[in-house]
């Protein structure tokens, strides 16, 4: 097989970089621009790990909207395949989408653990442990429940503390769910899903005194449907379709499909615009979910910071290697995507800055998560 070559420059691609990025650098600026898309790389490939390590530390992933992670492996899903198809986009893009989607999942797969399935431990626990209880006991009003705040436990994200404040026999109660808990008709839109306020990550409201119940049901993932739903409504997946088709024959090889490039370019771009649309949707969540909750604990900034600087070398890696139109816009989704992402992740950056610095009442260690050490003066009128 003969050695790829640099036309215009008379001269060999760059060795490694043609053989384990199928990437060709002629001139200083293609170096630059591999450059920049390792730097986004290896940004992508440790953003998410702060925010595993915090999750780990807290045993909670109440910090990060679950919405938020699962829109980023729907968009991944598409980048992938995008990336695949596009001709135009560059290997280290693809690699970069790789890497990411990996590490998004093991933070959706730990977040989901901490979420729902200890917490659904814990419970059981609790329960069978109240039931020994109350087997052991008569029911009186313990002198206590009279003055535990109940509507303004925090509850989900502060489960520790409901174990300090909420009697063993008012969580004995939770069987019962808050009126309208588990009939909710599934709105969509981040609007509606706003609104929704005792399921999921983003059901802690510390400023305003909350009308439910201070003993939470097995909590259900409603917003998440509903925003799924919302999702899935505006990308009208193209399943069973003969878009499916396409995808399907352009796994089998990029290098093939770049020959037919004019054939499937414009199933890579819709699935860039998808991938686009959903990632910049999928930072409503999180935003909401900072203010409603009026505070950032559990979330690692560090996440976001690495995410900007991964979003803005990946906008530079694709500038500096071409600033010619036809291949700007095809990789416009991309693009667009990494910059409003850019103004996004700032955004989210800026509210950690003022909730933790600014709006937070409780002075933890420097830690984000300290809160749960401090929770008596949150919780206590
Ligand atoms: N799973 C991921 N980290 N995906 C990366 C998403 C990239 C996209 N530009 C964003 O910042 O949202």
């Amino acid at each position: 097989m003969s050695q790829p070559y640099c036309v215009r420059e008379n001269k060999p691609c760059v060795g490694w970089v043609q053989r384990y990025f199928k990437d060709c650098l002629c001139n200083l600026k293609d170096d630059f621009s591999f450059a920049f898309g390792i730097i986004s790389l290896v940004c992508w490939g440790v953003a998410e790990i702060p925010q595993i390590i915090t999750n780990f530390k807290t045993k909670s992933g109440h910090g990060v909207s679950l919405l938020f992670l699962l829109t980023w492996v729907a968009g991944d899903v598409f980048n992938l395949v995008g990336c695949l198809l596009e001709p135009a986009t560059l290997s280290t893009q693809f690699y970069t989408a790789l890497l990411y989607t990996i590490s998004t999942l093991v933070l959706v797969l730990q977040s989901v653990y901490y979420e729902y399935i200890s917490r659904w431990r814990k419970r059981r626990w609790m329960k069978t442990n109240n039931m020994v209880e109350d087997e052991k006991e008569p029911l009186k009003p313990g002198k206590d429940e009279s003055g535990i705040p109940i509507p303004k436990a925090r509850g989900r994200t502060h489960h520790r503390r409901e174990f300090y404040y909420t009697s063993a026999r008012s969580l004995a109660g939770s069987g019962t769910p808050p009126f309208r808990t588990y009939m909710r008709v599934a709105k969509s839109g981040p609007s509606a899903m706003a609104l929704e306020s005792d399921s999921s990550s983003e059901d802690e409201s510390p400023l305003l005194p909350s009308k439910k119940s201070g003993t939470r049901p097995w909590p259900i993932p409603g917003a998440a449907a509903s925003y799924g739903t919302f999702l899935a409504a505006s990308v009208n997946l193209p399943l069973g379709s003969k878009a499916l088709m396409e995808v399907k024959t352009g796994f089998t090889n990029r290098r093939l499909l770049q020959e037919h490039s004019m054939e499937h370019s414009a199933l890579g771009q819709w699935l860039g615009w998808l991938m686009a649309a959903i990632y910049m949707g999928g930072r409503i969540p999180q935003i909401w979910l900072n203010i409603k909750r009026g505070s950032v604990e559990g979330l690692n900034p560090l996440m976001f910071i690495f995410a900007l600087i991964a979003n803005a070398t990946y906008v530079a890696s694709i500038l500096v290697r071409t600033t010619e139109w036809e291949s700007i816009k095809a990789n416009m989704p991309w693009l667009l995507d990494a910059v409003v992402c850019v103004a996004l992740d700032l955004f989210i950056i800026l509210q950690y800055i003022y909730y933790k610095y600014f709006r937070e009442t409780v002075s933890s260690d420097g830690e984000d998560y300290g809160d749960y050490t401090d929770a008596s003066k949150e919780v206590k009128p």
